[in-house]
C-alpha cells in the first residue's frame, strides 16, 4: 500500500517566551498557524524490517538524523512493530528557516504510518510521541491554528485567520534554533505581544487587528545576530504590507496580505534582492 501525507509550512503570528526550565527548554506561548507551502511524503510498505528514505532535497540527511526517519523509528520501537517503510521525501520547505519543515515532516510520518499500518492511535497519543522527537511537532500534528504552550506540547487549537496571503521571504543564510534560545537572556525581554489581543482578533475575524499584533521576542535576538534580517523586515515594510514578522527563529520574513492587487507589488519589490520568495495562502 502507499500512501501520500502533506507537510505544510507553519509560521507564527505571536512567539512569547515567559520563562527558562529546569530542563533546559524555555517556557513559550505562541500562536501559529499553517501556510499553504508544504513538503509531501509517500510511503510505502516494505517487506524488510527497516526504513529506507529517499529525498530530492541535496542539503538534508537521508539517515537517522532525519526527523522522518526518527519518526518512524520512534513508533516501530515504542509499539514494538516488526514491519519497514520506504519513505520519499519531496522538499518544498526551506531548511532550517523557522517554518518547523522538519518537524512537519517528524508529524506527517506519524500520521501517515498510523494510517498504513492500522495503529488506531489518537491524535493525542501521536502528539505525545511527536514531543519526544521536537518541540514544534506535537502542534505539526494537527496543524490549523493554535495556541502553544510549555515547550511546545500543549496545543489549544484556535479559530484561524481570515483568508488571505503570506509572503514569505528567505535570505541564503541557515539560522540555528539552538543559538537564537542561547543568545536570549529572557529575563531581559523588554516587550511581550499581547496574546489575548490577538486570539480576539482571530475570533473576530478582524485580520487589522491580527496585522497589529504580530510580534515575536526572538527577533531582537537572530535581528542582532544577523542585521541583514532586520533590514529585510524594513524593506518589505516599506513595500506597504499589512503586517510583517520574522516566523520562528528565522530567518524567514513574512508579510501579512488579505488583498490580491498588494501581492504582486511587494512580490516584485522583494524579488529584487532576495531571491527566495514565495506568495502562499493561510490555511484554515
Ligand atoms: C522557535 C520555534 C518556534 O515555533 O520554532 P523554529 O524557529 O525552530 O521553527 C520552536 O520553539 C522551536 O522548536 P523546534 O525547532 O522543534 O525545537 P527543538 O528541536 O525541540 O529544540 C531545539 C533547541 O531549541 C531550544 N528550545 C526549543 C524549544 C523551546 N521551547 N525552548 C528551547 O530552548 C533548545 O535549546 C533545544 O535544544
Ligand atoms: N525532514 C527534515 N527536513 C528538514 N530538516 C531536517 C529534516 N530532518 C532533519 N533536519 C535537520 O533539522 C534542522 C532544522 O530543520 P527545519 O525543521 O527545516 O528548521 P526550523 O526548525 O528552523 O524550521 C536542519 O539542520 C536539518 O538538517
Amino acid at each position: 500500500m502507499k500512501i501520500w501525507e502533506k507537510a505544510p509550512a507553519k509560521i507564527n503570528l505571536t512567539l512569547d517566551v515567559l520563562g527558562k526550565r529546569d530542563d533546559g527548554y524555555h517556557e513559550v506561548e505562541m500562536i501559529m498557524t499553517m501556510v499553504d507551502l508544504s513538503d509531501r511524503i509517500l510511503l510505502e510498505d516494505l517487506e524488510d524490517d527497516q526504513i529506507i528514505l529517499e529525498t530530492n532535497s541535496g542539503i538534508i540527511p537521508n539517515d537517522e538524523r532525519n526527523l522522518i526517519y526518527k519518526a518512524a523509528h520512534l513508533l516501530k520501537s515504542t509499539y514494538q512493530i516488526k514491519k519497514g517503510v520506504r519513505v520519499f521525501l519531496e522538499k518544498n520547505i526551506p531548511v532550517a528557516a523557522g517554518l518547523a519543515g522538519g518537524s512537519s515532516d517528524a508529524a506527517a510520518t506519524l500520521r501517515g504510518l498510523n494510517r498504513l499500518w492500522n495503529l488506531h492511535l489518537t491524535s493525542n497519543e501521536l502528539m505525545e510521541l511527536g514531543g519526544k522527537i521536537g518541540s514544534d511537532v506535537p502542534f505539526c500534528i494537527v496543524g490549523g491554528t493554535a495556541l502553544v504552550k510549555g515547550r511546545g506540547e500543549k496545543v489549544t487549537p484556535i479559530v484561524s485567520p481570515p483568508p488571505g496571503w503570506a509572503i514569505l521571504a528567505k535570505l541564503p543564510i541557515s539560522v540555528s534554533t539552538t543559538d537564537i534560545y542561547g543568545a536570549l537572556n529572557w529575563q531581559d525581554i523588554k516587550e511581550h505581544p499581547n496574546t489575548d489581543q490577538m486570539i480576539i482578533a482571530l475570533k473576530d475575524h478582524n485580520f487589522d487587528g491580527i496585522t497589529k499584533n504580530l510580534f515575536n521576542v526572538l527577533e531582537e535576538v537572530t535581528f542582532r545576530l544577523y542585521p541583514s534580517v532586520k533590514y529585510l523586515k524594513e524593506q518589505i515594510e516599506g513595500f506597504g504590507a499589512d503586517g510583517v514578522l520574522m516566523s520562528g527563529s528565522g530567518p524567514t520574513v513574512f508579510a501579512l496580505v488579505n488583498k490580491e492587487s498588494r501581492l504582486n507589488r511587494i512580490y516584485n519589490g522583494l524579488r529584487g534582492f532576495c531571491k527566495e520568495v514565495y506568495v502562499v495562502r493561510l490555511l484554515r
